[in-house]
């Protein structure tokens, strides 16, 4: 068994684990919300799906890299039984002969326990993702993506609550389904709630006929994914490593693409730096990929990387 579908499989399986936690931490309704910056929350939904996850791939996978988005005590243990156990349907796909013979040290583990933290708190249960992405010599492999409130509006049935998709580098994308977004027409997704100038003048330079504003990088890239919206646009700083790694090597495991706004590839090795400074953009298929980029502003662009260098 190939190291990458081993640490896929343990990764779907403690994705799981942690939207339930998630779920139940809503429901008893204590979120225990710190601001770690400006408009930067924390609740502890976060930290105990980040503590979950982090020691339980710790535990099989001991000499990884995983880096994850909350800063805890490293001597405060996770008070959830880890989740030591493999997802079966992950482990009966093929391991791509390139990656066959990585080793630990090849590779490093993004995750975001709790991506749209700022919508989780709001009661807009559905843009909140688990994201834990896979890289490998630093470029973005594979990556699972939980959405533990899937279907929360529409389904009484406890058990079609939630949904994991998890995708990979030169075999496909499990658990959702691609759709084309409609043809003649351009919608966009960005955020609802870190919006800045240079994403409303982007938007505008870029005439759509529709603009869906949601939280959580990982919600966005979905919608790309199911055809709901053309590109997810957000030309601005504050994205980092573990917001776009799992995002990123989904959607290219489906022909899509996410770069910054010049159409660059992050970088996802242990010692990069953790802000996206110079924005994301993702798109349903590289073949259009360049037209978003494109219809960027050159202002916006150089003030991103004006303020990349600083
Ligand atoms: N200005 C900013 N400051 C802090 N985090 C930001 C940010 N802009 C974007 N992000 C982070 O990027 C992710 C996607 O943002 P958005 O939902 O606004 O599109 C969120 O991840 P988290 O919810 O995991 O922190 C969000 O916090
Ligand atoms: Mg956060
Ligand atoms: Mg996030
Ligand atoms: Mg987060």
């Amino acid at each position: 068994m190939s190291l990458l579908i081993k640490l896929i499989s343990a990764s779907v399986s403690v994705a799981n684990k942690a939207g339930s936690i998630i779920r139940e931490i809503m429901r008893k309704g204590d979120l225990n919300i710190v601001d770690k910056g400006i408009n930067d929350l924390q609740t502890e939904a976060d930290r105990r799906a980040q503590r979950l996850i982090v020691s339980s791939l710790t535990k099989i996978f001991p000499k990884i890299t995983i880096i994850g988005e909350e800063q805890l005590d490293a001597n405060e243990a996770s008070s959830d039984s880890l989740v030591t156990s493999f997802d079966n349907s992950v482990l009966t796909v093929k391991c791509p002969q390139e990656y066959v013979d990585i080793k630990d040290e090849d590779v490093v583990v993004w995750v975001d326990p709790l991506d749209g933290t700022s919508e989780y708190t709001q009661g807009l249960l559905d843009h909140v993702t688990v994201l834990i992405g896979v890289a490998v010599k630093g470029e973005a492999v594979a990556g699972v993506i939980h959405q533990p409130y899937y279907n929360y509006k529409l389904e009484t049935d406890a058990s079609k609550l939630g949904r994991t998709i998890w995708g990979m580098n030169g075999v496909g994308a499990f658990g959702i389904n691609r759709k084309q977004p409609p043809e003649g027409k351009r919608i966009i997704t960005t955020t609802r709630s870190h919006s800045s100038k240079a994403i409303n003048d982007s938007i505008k330079a870029m005439n759509p006929d529709q603009v869906i504003e949601v939280g959580g990088a990982g919600h966005k890239v979905l919608l790309v994914i199911e055809g709901e919206a053309h590109a997810y646009i957000f030309p601005s700083p504050g994205c980092k490593k573990w917001d776009t790694c799992a995002p990123e090597a989904l959607l290219r495991s489906i022909g899509g693409k996410l770069t910054d706004v010049f159409g660059n590839s992050y970088k996802y090795d242990s010692t990069v730096k953790h802000a996206n400074d110079l924005g994301v953009l993702a798109t349903y298929s590289a073949a259009v990929h360049d037209w978003y980029c494109n219809a960027i502003p050159e202002e916006v662009k150089i003030n991103l990387l004006h303020k990349s260098n600083m």
